[in-house]
């Protein structure tokens, strides 16, 4: 197979694989943005593999980076882009279950590609635009299929995280993971204990946001792989199914309101649910999100009035907790809560009429503990609707409490 118009991407890219190849190397095109570019989806970065090591790579280049040197990844600047290139290489030992012991240089590509994951994963394409398909990826391609290269436990030895790249490439594209590698995930699922919370995160996040999410929690549950994450206690079997089940056909739009919608699903303390964000190594922005966000779902679900002040506190993770719900109740009235929320007062505390600088120049508050105390009242108020956030009111307003508590 030929591709006759190479996307942008890679035609930026060929004055590179020209230097390469009129040095007497091979280099070719590989991996995600080659699959990318078949399947018509947007090209994210443009990975190159090589015969020549990384010492002559360096040479014919004048701006490098030795971004990962010691596996043959070496980057090129050019024009303001950069290209991770990367030595043709064999690994061997994998004690550890994620990466190599030791990696060797070799100037095969099929060696190469051969240790790569995924049949759709491991083409390469030339300058020309000739597709190099050693493993039927073009077939898997057109069948959606994700199928791993040669022996599927050999490949999940080699990585584990393989497994869970699998579901998300399953849930990214909709594509059905084939049965020798379903069964080998099964089998091998509990090497996950081995890998960084960090990068199961990542692969469970892009799970998540898939237009096949459902499937892909399904296949989450169905392989045992959630029995090695953090804080998924074993026997939640049915509580994955249910979130996969629910999800088909629906989408998540962004991570805050996918890892909601997990943790509901999981039926979470608000408690359980703080420690959960952190054993997944989230960011505190994040999580504080998350938590409002199921704050708020939690008080929906326990009385049927939201307050003023609920609304406030909620603020910009309105969005997250409605997405969330509406997965839930099916008639759930979403634009109730924004129209609701967007003709509070204020809805940010940086919007009162004053602040504490200007209460301690008027002369009405003295600075202190108590000052705290007085403007977290006229927030309340102003919030409510009890009080007007207009200078001379919150001015008036505080005078008052000021007196009153003397
Ligand atoms: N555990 C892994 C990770 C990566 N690869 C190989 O390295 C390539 C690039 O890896 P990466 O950028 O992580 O994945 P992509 O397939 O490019 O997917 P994405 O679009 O998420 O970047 C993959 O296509 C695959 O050939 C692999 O074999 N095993
Ligand atoms: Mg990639």
């Amino acid at each position: 197979m030929k591709i006759a118009n190479l996307p942008q991407e890679f035609t930026a890219a060929l004055p590179i694989l020209e230097t390469i190849t009129t040095a007497g190397f091979e280099a070719y095109f590989v991996g995600g943005s080659v699959r990318d570019m078949l399947l018509g989806k947007a090209i994210h970065d443009v990975d190159i593999a090589t015969s020549a090591y990384p010492s002559e790579i360096k040479a014919l280049f004048n701006k490098t980076v030795d971004t990962g040197i010691e596996h043959g990844t070496v980057m090129i600047l050019d024009h303001g882009n950069g290209y991770e290139t990367t030595t043709f290489r064999t690994e061997t030992g994998y004690t550890d279950f994620r990466r190599p012991d030791s990696v060797n240089f070799v100037r095969d590509l099929a060696e190469d590609l051969k240790r790569r994951d995924f049949t759709i994963n491991a083409l390469a394409m030339r300058a020309d635009g000739e597709i190099v398909d050693l493993f039927n990826g073009l077939e898997d391609l057109d069948n959606h299929i994700i199928r791993a290269v040669g022996d599927p436990v050999e490949r999940f030895h080699e990585d584990a995280l393989r497994m869970m790249r699998a579901l998300r490439f399953s849930a990214q594209l909709g594509f059905v993971i084939e049965d020798t590698t379903n069964t080998a995930m099964q089998a091998e699922a509990h090497l996950l204990v081995n890998i960084a919370v960090e990068r199961i995160n990542v692969e469970l996040s892009k799970l998540m946001l898939g237009k096949a999410a459902g499937e892909g929690l399904l296949g989450f549950a169905q392989s045992g792989l959630f029995n090695y994450v953090p804080n998924i206690d074993m026997g939640r079997e049915l509580d994955i199914v249910a979130a996969g089940l629910k999800l088909q056909g629906q989408t998540l739009s962004d991570d805050a309101t996918a890892w909601t919608y997990l943790i509901d699903q999981l039926g979470l303390s608000e408690g359980d649910a703080a420690g959960f964000l952190k054993a997944w190594k989230h960011s505190n922005d994040f999580s504080k999100q998350v938590k409002t966000a199921y704050h708020f779902i939690q008080l929906y679900r326990q009385q049927t009035t939201i307050t003023a002040w609920e609304l406030y506190q909620v603020g910009t993770a309105l969005p997250i907790a409605i997405a969330v719900l509406k997965l839930n109740f099916s008639s759930f009235d979403g634009d109730k809560y924004l129209t609701a929320y967007h003709s509070l007062a204020i809805t940010n505390k940086r919007q009162l009429a004053i602040d504490g600088q200007q209460l301690i120049a008027t002369g009405v508050v003295k600075p202190g503990p108590k000052m705290g105390k007085i403007l977290a009242d006229i927030e309340h108020a102003v919030v409510i609707g009890k009080l007007k956030n207009h200078l001379s009111d919150l001015l008036a307003y505080a005078e008052m409490l000021q007196s009153k508590g003397e």
